[in-house]
């Protein structure tokens, strides 16, 4: 694992979307197409702000979801919304993307057909660049969630889980611990000094269920690039 620290958010996004613009552009050199699955919530907003303007073959770029809260993607909770409204502006325009909300009414219905349009994807991201929560959730790996040991087991078949968090609104969507970890760069993106806290408590040992983000950090599958700040 490689801690990036930051002293602004500002110079963090810079620095974050320097390293995944560079994934993306080596594998449309070497390719012709990259794909990346960014995460929601507040802190990527300025990341994808950035991103946004990078010169890169965004038409070569597919872009999916590390995860999705099971709303429609008008919703302003939706995290399919904030990447069209922030990530898929100016040259990132013209980037194809994959949405994990589908048309079925429970996100438990949706997983067969959502797993199927996932298949479309390159076997291995280019990029995955996750978030976490103050809870210790990353995905919609939520502690106390019913379905968190079937969204981390290794051995699944599936790209996608439904699962209900106990501690933050909606059902989800959430790709699956494998699928997350077929990955070229892993990133782990954390601003505020309280996320600070509970990651460095999520590096010492305990269980899965206390803090779900070490199921990343205890991995020897991909290497975890965390970038951070306090501000
Ligand atoms: O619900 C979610 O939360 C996490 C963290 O969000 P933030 O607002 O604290 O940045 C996010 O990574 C995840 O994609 C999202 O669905």
């Amino acid at each position: 694992m490689n801690l990036h620290e930051y002293p602004s958010a500002e110079a963090l996004d810079q620095a974050l979307a320097s390293a995944v613009s560079e994934q993306l552009q080596q594998d449309i050199d070497n390719n012709g197409v990259a794909s990346m699955a960014v995460s929601g919530g507040s802190t990527p907003k300025g990341l994808f702000a950035r991103l946004s303007k990078m010169d890169l073959a965004w038409e070569k770029v597919i872009v999916t979801l590390v995860d999705e809260r099971w709303v429609n993607p008008e919703h302003a909770d939706s995290n399919e919304k904030l990447v069209r409204d922030c990530l898929l502006q100016n040259c990132a325009v013209a980037a194809q993307l994959i949405g994990l909300k589908n048309g079925h009414s429970s996100a438990e219905q949706g997983v067969t057909e959502l797993h199927s349009v996932l298949q479309q994807l390159p076997e291995k991201f280019s990029v995955v660049v996750l978030g976490m929560g103050g809870d210790g959730h990353t995905a919609s790996f939520f502690p106390q969630s019913p379905q968190l040991a079937a969204a981390v087991d290794m051995n699944t078949e599936y790209s996608c889980c439904a699962t209900n968090p106990v501690t933050a609104p909606h059902e989800r969507m959430t790709l699956t611990l494998p699928r997350i970890l077929s990955t070229k760069s892993l990133f782990l993106h954390i601003t505020g000094a309280q996320k600070k806290q509970i990651f460095e408590q999520a590096c010492q040992a305990g269980p899965l269920t206390e803090y779900p983000v070490r199921s990343v950090i205890d991995q020897s599958i991909v290497d975890l690039d965390v970038y951070w700040t306090h501000a």
